[in-house]
């Protein structure tokens, strides 16, 4: 068996809860990506699928197992991962250019060389125009395209995304959905994806493998292959018939979890 680009062998995450006592985030997940795949995790919300990437990309420690990068135990941030989240992490001060170079410029790279590389990326992602602009004078959409651009300026072999295009009407979800896929597909690196969506269609229309996570905490439930071929148009193929039966089938597993962390919420309230 080839060694995966990242794996979680038997992580937990246990975090201390503020009126004392454990909770458990995240029980023995077993979770093995290649290069150049596209993984979407999905799972009843609050299951554990941000503490998943957090140990992924370093910012937690496993409280059991570990996880690997590279065939490595993941101490630390590992070299390479680009991080998107829901907010935005843009700063209000600076251009959108100089938002796109601080990337770059924070990992030592010359001012005039990660301009270049910077307005590359602003160019790719459709805000030619508008590198000269701040963030509050953008729409969500065009933020999200500085956010897409200030991840994959860095050329990340790694690419972490928790719910990016949540906030964004259905509308510009598609259009990102599709930009993304295309950006993507252009990579120089054989990079690989995990994408962490509360949304099915989202994780179909995007991925190479849908992973469900059961309710909390999150264990891994089912994988289900994406066959779909690629290039994906992200209107169109919603409305093949293959594309609703993986529908059907990762919606089958998943709705019994959701139903889990429903009654669990119930009890608790
Ligand atoms: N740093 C932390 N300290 C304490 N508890 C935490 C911490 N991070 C996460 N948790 C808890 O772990 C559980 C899983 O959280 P997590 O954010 O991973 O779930 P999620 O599936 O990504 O949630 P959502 O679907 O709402 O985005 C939650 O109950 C959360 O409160």
């Amino acid at each position: 068996m080839s060694t995966p680009l990242i794996e979680l062998r038997n992580a937990t995450k246990r975090f201390p809860k503020t009126g004392g006592g454990i909770h458990t985030a995240i029980r023995e997940v077993n979770l093995r990506v290649e290069p150049g795949e596209f993984v979407a995790l999905v799972g009843p919300t609050g299951c554990g699928k941000s503490t998943a990437l957090s140990l992924i990309s370093g910012l937690q420690p496993a409280s059991e197992g570990e996880t690997r990068v590279r065939d490595q135990v993941v101490e630390g941030i590992p070299e390479g991962i680009g991080y998107m989240f829901q907010t935005d992490a843009t700063l209000p001060w600076l251009t959108v250019l100089d938002n796109v170079a601080s990337g770059p410029r924070y990992r030592g790279i010359g001012k005039a060389e990660a301009r270049e590389n910077a307005r590359d990326w602003v160019q790719r992602v459709g805000l030619a125009k508008f590198e000269g602009y701040y963030p509050h004078q953008l729409s969500g959409g065009m933020r999200k395209r500085v956010a897409l651009a200030q991840t994959l300026v860095n050329n990340p072999e790694i690419i972490l995304m928790d719910e990016p295009f949540s906030a964004l009407d259905v509308q510009t979800r598609q259009l990102m959905q599709a930009e993304l896929l295309r950006l993507w597909s252009e990579a120089e690196s054989d990079s690989a994806v995990i994408f962490v969506t509360h949304d099915l269609e989202e994780s179909i229309v995007l991925a190479d493998r849908v992973v469900v996570m059961t309710a909390s905490p999150a264990s891994i439930k089912a994988d289900f292959a994406v066959d779909l071929p690629r290039p994906r148009d992200v209107e169109e193929i919603r409305l093949t018939p293959e594309f609703l039966d993986i529908y059907r089938q990762v919606w089958d597993s998943l709705r019994e979890e959701v139903e889990v962390a429903r009654a669990a919420v119930a009890v608790a309230g």
